[in-house]
């Protein structure tokens, strides 16, 4: 069986894959988001932010096995680790803005009475690095474009969403497979990498550096 280190702290992505059939090895990268995109220029695409950032994340994971491959204390037999280490980044791209997680009540209700009834893009980018002997030897990079159809909650529903606290951790405020599902009218799109990591584009990106999908089941 080919190992998965998901470079997240997401539960969401980790269910995605659980339900999938992976049974990753979770390692946060503790990258500092905000500096990454700031490093980018002005100018760039809104998939190219949530690539870069998600590059950074498998990047960092990567590091901690190829620099400390002997001391890694949350891996067994770093220094032969021979599998993937896969970081994503999703955000929400709506009338021109790139937009993360709102993390305040404000912020979430400021994007609600916004985006009601419109249409936006659930942006995830994704980064592969296929790993042998700890090194990096192939990497894939990916972005998946969901359209989502928001419907129009209305204040009282608005308002006993926002204080659920759900939608301030989520990029666009909002959740597929969540209590945001009532307030979802349609996607046009994969719909897992609306709730964190494409399930189709991971798989193509996984066969580029030359690992097959089913190499991660666990009878394999
Ligand atoms: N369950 C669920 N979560 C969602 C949905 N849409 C977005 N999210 C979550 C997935 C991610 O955890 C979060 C987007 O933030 P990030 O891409 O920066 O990931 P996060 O900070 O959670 O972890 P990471 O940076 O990967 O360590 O929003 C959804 O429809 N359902």
């Amino acid at each position: 069986m080919t190992r998965l280190i998901l470079a997240s702290a997401s539960p969401a992505r980790l269910a995605v894959l659980q339900a999938a059939g992976v049974q990753p090895v979770v390692r946060v990268s503790r990258v500092d988001e905000d500096a990454v995109a700031a490093a980018l220029p002005p100018d760039s695409p809104p998939d190219t932010v949530v690539v870069e950032l998600a590059r950074a994340k498998a990047a960092a994971v990567a590091a901690e096995l190829t620099a400390g491959s002997t001391g890694v204390c949350w891996l067994d037999s770093a220094e032969a680790f021979d599998g993937v280490v896969v970081g994503c980044d999703s955000m929400l791209w709506i009338a021109g803005r790139l937009q993360g997680k709102p993390h305040t009540v404000a912020v979430a209700r400021e994007r609600w009475q916004q985006q009601a009834g419109r249409s936006g893009e659930l942006l995830t980018g994704h980064c592969v690095l296929r790993m042998r002997d700890a090194r990096v030897v192939a990497a894939a990079f990916g972005c998946s474009r969901t359209t989502v159809h928001f419907g129009r909650p209305d204040p009282a529903e608005l308002e006993s969403y926002l204080a659920s606290g759900e939608p301030l951790s989520v990029a666009g405020a909002f959740t597929l497979d969540g209590l945001g599902g009532w307030f979802v009218d349609g996607i046009d799109g994969d719909p897992s990498s609306v709730i964190g990591i494409g399930l189709p584009l991971l798989r193509r990106l996984l066969r580029e550096v030359g690992t097959d999908l089913t190499q991660l089941w666990p009878d394999r």
